[in-house]
């Protein structure tokens, strides 16, 4: 066992003094008392992504379930889970400040409670009293008394300032460093904060907005299947607003989807809006004679595969979904049950499947950066090497696409992040590369409810961003060849 995992009462108590080692502690003091399940489900859920590298928005849910935790204690958990991931860089700055030390000297189970509690002080309205005892009670259970007196010491400190003051005394100066000063601000890695304004064309006020928009928690966007609900129907039964761009989409109030009867029986999904234009916009290209042969060449775990197959479904057309991972296939087969969808375990680079398509869609494996809201530990685990390996891998799928497409067919390039590595730049390298091919106007292809003019941009491709459009920053380029 490493020395990071040995039970907390082996190890010699941090915070302490040598000197103080081996008294008596004060234990009437530090009583023992029960901390609520909502804390410890979101300290478990902290340390799954610490030690095992769990993402969170997959291990929470199934610990609400199996502990049986609901209503508000559930949102409560949720909040604190999800909120502490996403500012983990924040957080930590305070801590190490807060207890003189850098932050991977002090040990792992504390940490997850320093995080909890200096989240809940500087971004809830819990009572500082509060997020300080109840952080303390879970390291007393676990750990003794000797790291609980040193949480509570460093969240003492932490509570004698707000996010603001902490903010300004811990980021850099604005005046020399702004990208620096609000990545900082809403807790984003700096690398990321600059593919951001790159993206952007450099602009301050969009950087500023996109970063808190990033640092919220994200809106719930439902999606009506085709043929089986209408936008309308699903808000009137969810209790939601119909969305704004998309004619399936739903915006779900509050609340937890799975309680969505619709959703139970298989009548819509949980979907972003901008996932549900791409997929949209596949299935509205003008192809000429379109023969019913649509393809979805990146398709697990078939969100998009779902809404084209629905669409396929109505206009007679068929779907051959590819998906490298068998693990992701089978994800699909449950998303498309009883749609005309064909699935194909291979690497799309070589599938075997014959040339001809009428529609493509290559959503391509990315970065994620545009949908950093979802997955709230993402941002601190990505780096920028993820992005030059993937790079290599978009070019050739995107090759592929085009010699897989008919002439005069459409392949719809996709990918959730902004970067312009992985979106502008990999369309404008296939196509110096590829004979034929070329670039179409995307706009005309997500020109839907009040998405029009302004909001669409220069074209050709289209960037959708979560502070202009409130979906996830999901970019589409549309290609067709001769
Ligand atoms: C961005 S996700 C697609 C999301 C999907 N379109 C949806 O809406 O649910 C990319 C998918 O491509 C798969 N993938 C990665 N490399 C691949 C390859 N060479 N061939 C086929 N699929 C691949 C990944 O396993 C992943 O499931």
């Amino acid at each position: 066992m490493s020395a990071d995992r040995r039970p907390g009462r082996d190890r010699a108590p941090q915070g302490r003094s040598d000197r103080n080692r081996g008294k008596p502690q004060n234990t009437a003091k530090f009583r023992q008392k029960e901390v609520d399940p909502a804390r410890v489900a979101a300290r478990d859920v902290l340390r799954a992504v610490r030690e095992r590298d769990a993402y969170a928005n997959l291990v929470l849910p199934k610990m609400l379930r199996e502990r049986g935790i609901t209503g508000r204690d559930a949102a409560f958990a949720t909040e604190l889970a999800y909120g502490a991931s996403r500012a983990q860089g924040l957080l930590d700055a305070v801590i190490s400040s807060a207890a003189g030390r850098p932050v991977p000297e002090i040990d792992g189970t504390l940490l997850d409670v320093l995080r909890l509690g200096t989240y809940q002080l500087l971004r809830t309205r819990v009572s500082p009293h509060a997020a300080v005892s109840t952080s303390v009670d879970l390291v007393r259970a676990e750990n003794g008394m000797g790291p609980a007196g040193f949480v509570n010491a460093v969240l003492r400190k932490v509570s004698q300032k707000t996010e603001e003051m902490w903010v300004d005394e811990l980021a850099p100066s604005p005046a020399e460093d702004l990208v620096g000063y609000l990545a900082f601000q809403y807790a984003h890695p700096r690398w990321i904060a600059e593919v951001f304004r790159d993206a952007l064309g450099g602009s301050a006020g969009q950087l500023q907005a996109l970063l808190a928009a990033d640092d919220e928690r994200p809106p719930v966007h439902l999606v009506a299947r085709p043929g089986m609900m209408t936008a309308e129907e699903l808000a009137l039964t969810s209790g939601g607003e119909v969305g704004r761009f998309s004619p399936y989409c739903v915006y779900l109030a509050g609340g937890d989807p799975s309680d969505v009867d619709a959703i139970r029986e298989g009548y819509a999904g949980v979907q972003d809006e901008g996932s549900q234009l791409i997929a949209r916009a596949v299935t509205v290209a003008d192809v000429g004679e379109d023969s019913g042969r649509w393809l979805d060449m990146c398709a697990g775990p078939g969100g998009k595969a779902a809404l084209i197959g629905s669409l396929a479904d109505i206009d007679g057309a068929h779907l051959d979904a590819i998906e490298v991972s068998e693990h992701r296939a089978e994800l699909i087969r449950k998303a498309v049950r009883d749609l005309p969808v064909t699935i194909h375990v291979a690497d799309a680079r070589s599938s075997g499947l014959a040339p001809g398509f009428d529609r493509i869609l290559l959503d391509a494996p990315c970065s994620g950066l545009g949908s950093l809201r979802r997955r709230p530990e993402s941002r601190w685990r990505r780096s920028p090497r993820d992005v030059d390996e993937l790079v290599v891998l978009q070019k050739e799928l995107l090759s592929e696409a085009l010699r897989l497409v008919k002439p005069g067919g459409v392949v719809v390039y996709s990918t959730c992040s902004p970067h312009p590595a992985e979106t502008t730049a990999v369309v404008a390298d296939v196509l110096a590369e590829v004979e034929g091919a070329r670039q179409l106007d995307a706009r005309p292809l997500v020109t839907v409810g009040e998405l029009e003019g302004e909001l669409l941009g220069d074209g050709p491709h289209v960037q959708l961003w979560p502070h202009i459009h409130g979906t996830d920053a999901m970019f589409l380029a549309a290609l067709t060849r001769d």
